[in-house]
């Protein structure tokens, strides 16, 4: 059976299909994500990148296609847990449990899945809050006594706990000022280089596209349209893709770009 370590894609979706009753979202949509890189996912409001991100995970039944997370079908059976163990997620706002701890919240994965003894899972967690650029005290914090930036951080944290190949980040510098959205772009770049992740992140921030992505897919008529370096997609015919970074916000995370 292929898994972490062969040469399968971390993630390929073919002919997808998903749908709402009658409301078609998704048909016939292809993805593959390259080991080790950034894959940014947009589209516009409703295009169905939540969707994409949720099915992809499992947590919603595709109507038609395949899914493969690192060679292994996700309607296999035991495959859920198989991909619980494999991938990390971060969703909006960290979706961190409000009456744990952030040491707790990051202990909660180890403990459900790795069966490490209770001392070594929090030393394990402290490494990864640590890791997720927290000072150390965080760890003692509920999220409520966090700020917007530091939540992100903790649900960062957590994605990392069982050292996931595959890291998923929704919309992740939603919220951010624009220092916070660039550290935090930073961080997630310095984590894939350590630790050779790959990483899907959904965002509507042209800046992190700009800044981090190797690629960026496509959402629109219900399918990726195009998959490729921001540079490329400049030059795109695509009316929504020419709309989106030609518009007067690509052009200064563009120029943004230049003068780094
Ligand atoms: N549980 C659901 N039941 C019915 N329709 C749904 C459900 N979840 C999502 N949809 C519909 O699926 C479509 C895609 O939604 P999705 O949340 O994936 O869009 P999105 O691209 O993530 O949008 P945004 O950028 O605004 O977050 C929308 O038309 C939405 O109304």
């Amino acid at each position: 059976m292929s898994g972490p370590g062969t040469d399968a894609p971390p993630i390929r979706v073919r002919g997808l299909r998903t749908a709402f009753g009658p409301k078609i979202i998704h048909e016939d949509l292809d993805l593959e994500v390259r080991s080790g890189e950034i894959l940014g996912v947009v589209g516009g409001s409703g295009s169905g990148k939540s969707v994409l991100l949720n099915t992809i995970l499992g947590l919603k039944q595709p109507d038609g296609g395949t899914i493969e997370i690192l060679g292994r079908n996700i309607e296999d059976e035991d495959a859920q847990a198989w991909v619980g163990r494999h991938v990390g997620v971060m969703f909006q706002q960290g979706a961190l449990f409000s009456f744990l701890t952030v040491q707790e919240n990051v202990e909660a994965p180890l403990i459900e899945h790795s069966g490490l003894s209770l001392p070594i899972t929090a030393d394990i967690a402290r490494l990864k809050i640590r890791l997720a650029g927290l000072p150390p005290g965080a760890g003692a914090l509920r999220p409520s006594e966090l700020s917007g930036g530091m939540r992100k951080r903790a649900g960062v944290a957590r994605a990392l706990a069982l050292d996931p190949a595959i890291l998923f980040l929704d919309e992740p510098t939603a919220g951010l000022d624009p220092i916070g959205a660039s550290e935090f772009d930073e961080l997630i770049r310095t984590l894939r280089d350590a630790l050779g992740l790959t990483v899907f992140i959904i965002t509507h921030d042209l800046d992190t596209l700009y800044a981090i992505c190797d690629r960026v897919a496509v959402l629109a008529d219900r399918t990726v349209v195009a998959v490729a370096p921001v540079a490329d997609l400049e030059q795109s015919d695509h009316p929504w893709i020419r709309r989106y970074f030609l518009g007067p916000r690509g052009r200064a995370a563009h120029d943004a770009k230049k003068d780094r």
